[in-house]
């Protein structure tokens, strides 16, 4: 049996010793693609950040591809778009350059890029749109370009799992539409997305399971279309009386495994 891609038991994590996300369960198998929910300052960044080895665990388990976090050898299985990032304006590389950054945990021993190598970076900077831009300055680019930039940074590694935290935000409705096609054939090849968002909309075809974080609490995990009536964005007025159609609020008793499994979907 294939390990899940993601997996979490009674996880804890958080900065220094002050913890943010509190035991949480999360099992997320391979190939499917999460949306995480959330209100500001609920921890959904400091989740994602768990996975990469970028905030402390601080207890419990969390494994990435069937490793401990932090464990995994080849650290191009797993891609990491971060938040609100855009590329220095310091820096003078172009967009063949950054995007090929992306590639470097996939060289083999003596870091030589080859043919492989040359194409990902290039299917990585079409799929995003910005192939006519390969030879400019990154700073040259717009913030919403800088960001899909960042995201063909992250394909060009082909990970098995990508990490996205807010790939939407300050990004035009147009190149919205654009990356969640990229989003779909990424993840119709098979990679694991989870993607933290507070834009749903834009990648509803995509995204088919959702988690809500809740100061620091995973609250619902179940089909995205339940979301709305369990996660705090979406606050519904009796929201407490009416549990979402399909999926399961974590703060109440949890249906049998086998039902948890049949509502994910098996695939
Ligand atoms: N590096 C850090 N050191 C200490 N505390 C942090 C750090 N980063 C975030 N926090 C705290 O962790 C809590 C959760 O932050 P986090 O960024 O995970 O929330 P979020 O749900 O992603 O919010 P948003 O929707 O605004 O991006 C906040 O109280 C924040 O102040």
């Amino acid at each position: 049996m294939t390990d899940p891609a993601i997996r979490l038991a009674g996880a804890t994590i958080g900065y220094g010793d002050v913890a943010i996300v509190r035991d949480a369960d999360l099992t997320v198998r391979r190939g499917e693609a999460v949306a995480v929910l959330g209100s500001n300052g609920s921890g959904k960044t400091t989740l994602s950040r768990g996975l990469l080895g970028l905030a402390t665990v601080l207890g419990g388990t969390v494994e990435v591809l069937g490793a401990p976090v932090g464990r995994l050898r080849e650290r191009g299985r797993v891609g990491y778009v971060p938040q609100r990032h855009t590329v220095s304006g310091a820096m003078p590389a172009t967009v063949r350059e950054v995007v090929g950054v992306g590639r470097l945990p996939r060289l083999g021993l003596f870091g030589r890029p080859g043919a492989r190598d040359r194409a990902a970076v290039a299917e990585a900077v079409e799929a995003v749109g910005l192939a006519d831009r390969l030879a400019d300055p990154v700073a040259a680019l717009s913030g919403g370009q800088q960001r899909r930039v960042l995201v063909a940074r992250a394909l060009a590694a082909e990970p098995e799992l990508l990490v996205m935290d807010e790939p939407t935000a300050g990004v035009d409705a147009a190149s919205q539409a654009a990356l969640a096609d990229v989003l779909a054939r990424v993840s119709a090849a098979g990679t694991t997305l989870l993607v933290v968002t507070h834009e749903t909309g834009p990648l509803a075809g995509v995204l088919t399971r959702a988690v809500v974080v809740d100061s620091g609490r995973l609250t619902y995990d179940g089909p995205l279309a339940g979301a709305g009536t369990a996660g705090p964005d979406c606050h519904h007025p009796d929201e407490a009386a009416r549990p979402p159609v399909r999926g399961y609020r974590l703060d109440q008793p949890r249906p049998a495994p086998d039902a948890v499994r049949l509502r994910h979907g098996s695939r």
